[in-house]
């Protein structure tokens, strides 16, 4: 049987990074920068105030209190400025440009709040409150690397220094198609032996977790016919597919039966539990990427964080490899086959004690839905006693 890592190591050979493209800020969300984004300006562009006051010069504080006539009013985005001669004071708002002249700004509670005349209670240093032109960022200033996978605050500095656009390497858009003549739309009334279709709902949320942009496409029973019109449909648009079920050894795998004969995409046994039947290989002139994973709920779930979510990371410019794991110690007694790398489910507790699920069927939701963690036994480990330590990847 073919290792976990080898399979591993044969989709990101295969997977390449999308192409950048320029993109709107509003596009970006979730993509990964893939240009170094400097500042053309210096930030804050000019000096400007931090608080609502009074801008004066430091020297008319030397008697306190003082009372200066207020010879303007500048609030945020004030053109014209009247310079601050001495004896003067100007009322300033928080982000109004500091008028010449002035090297202090005094917090109006620290005054009377005239805006006449104003009394100021308490001195104030030179240079308070007032921040400089160019102490956030200096131009010319590379503020994102190419690399960075944009998030609010990444988008905050691409806006702050006035780009409308940048070139970003997008996020995958995946579509998830489920197999199985078991299945149903859930909400749909269940006949006797189906079941509700559980995959499309978690792998589809699993894509967006990871900061691609999943594609819900339904179900096509155990047509392949079916299933190769589902693929012609969505193909031209995706750059990468998930199907699950179909591809074990039953005698009516629809994954295998249409893809197959295509010669592109290779089903095997690879050496971990749950997971074992997998199909990866890519379509159509595009090379679009296919993950054809087991059907078993538990299966397709632990295949995507395996094989999938790396994957797509690599897609989006990322590194992406196995997943990390942390040290825990089991609570209870665990076992594995041997020959076949186990992913268990589990709770890892702040502690760093993990609690394996009762049930660890590959086929049974709750115990996954109720896991935060999936144990790793090793291929070479049948055995695992309570109190021992294992590595565990956090979900
Ligand atoms: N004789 C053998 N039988 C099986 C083997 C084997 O090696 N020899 N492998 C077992 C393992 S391991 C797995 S995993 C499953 C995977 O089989 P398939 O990929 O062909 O999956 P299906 O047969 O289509 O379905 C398996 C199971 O999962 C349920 N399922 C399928 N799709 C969904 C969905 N979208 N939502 C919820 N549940 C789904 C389906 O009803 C079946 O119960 O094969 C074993 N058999
Ligand atoms: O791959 Mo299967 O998931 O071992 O049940
Ligand atoms: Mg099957």
């Amino acid at each position: 049987m073919k290792s976990v890592d080898a399979h591993l190591a044969e989709i990101l050979a295969t997977v390449r990074p999308l192409a950048p493209l320029e993109l709107e800020l509003e596009q970006t969300l979730g993509t990964t920068l893939a240009e170094d984004v400097s500042s053309p300006v210096p930030l804050p562009p000019f000096d400007n105030s931090a608080m609502d006051g009074y801008a004066v010069r430091v020297e008319d504080l030397s008697e306190i209190p003082v009372t200066l006539p207020v010879i303007d009013d500048v609030a945020a985005g004030s053109l014209e400025l009247r310079a601050v001669g001495p004896g003067h004071a100007v009322r300033i708002m928080t982000g109004a440009p500091l008028p010449a002249g002035a090297d202090v700004v005094v917090p109006v509670e620290w005054t009377d709040g005239g805006t006449v005349s104003v009394r100021i209670d308490r001195r104030a240093e030179a240079g308070n409150a007032i921040r400089r032109a160019g102490e956030d960022v200096q131009t010319g200033e590379i503020v994102l690397k190419a690399g960075t996978v944009i998030g609010p605050a990444q988008l905050g500095i691409i806006a702050g220094v006035g780009r409308r656009r940048v070139w970003a390497r997008p996020r995958p858009r995946v579509v998830v198609i489920s197999t199985g003549a078991e299945l149903v739309e859930p909400g749909g009334p269940l006949q006797p032996g189906q079941i509700w279709d559980s995959n499309s709902y978690t792998l589809t949320a699993a894509v967006r977790e990871v900061g691609a942009e999943g594609f819900r496409a339904g179900s096509v029973g155990d047509d392949p016919g079916m299933l190769l019109d589902r693929l012609d449909t969505h193909l031209m648009r995706a750059d990468a597919i998930i199907t699950s079920g179909g591809v074990s050894m039953g005698a009516y795998e629809p994954v295998k039966e249409a893809l197959s004969p295509l010669g592109t995409v290779r089903f095997e046994k690879v050496a971990m539990q749950p997971g074992m039947p997998q199909g990866f290989g890519v379509l159509g002139d595009d090379q679009v990427p296919i993950f054809a994973l087991p059907g078993n709920p538990v299966s397709s779930f632990v295949s995507f964080m395996l094989f999938v979510r790396p994957a797509l990371d690599r897609m989006r410019g990322l590194p992406g490899g196995m997943p990390e794991t942390v040290t825990a110690r089991t609570t209870g007694p665990l076992r594995s086959p041997s020959g076949r790398r186990s992913y268990l489910r589990g709770v890892l507790a702040a502690d760093g004690t993990v609690s394996p699920a009762h049930g660890q069927g590959s086929h049974q939701l709750a115990a996954l839905a109720s896991a935060n963690a999936l144990i790793v036994v090793p291929e070479d480990v049948t055995e695992v006693e309570a109190g021992a330590s294992v590595e565990v990847v956090r979900l």
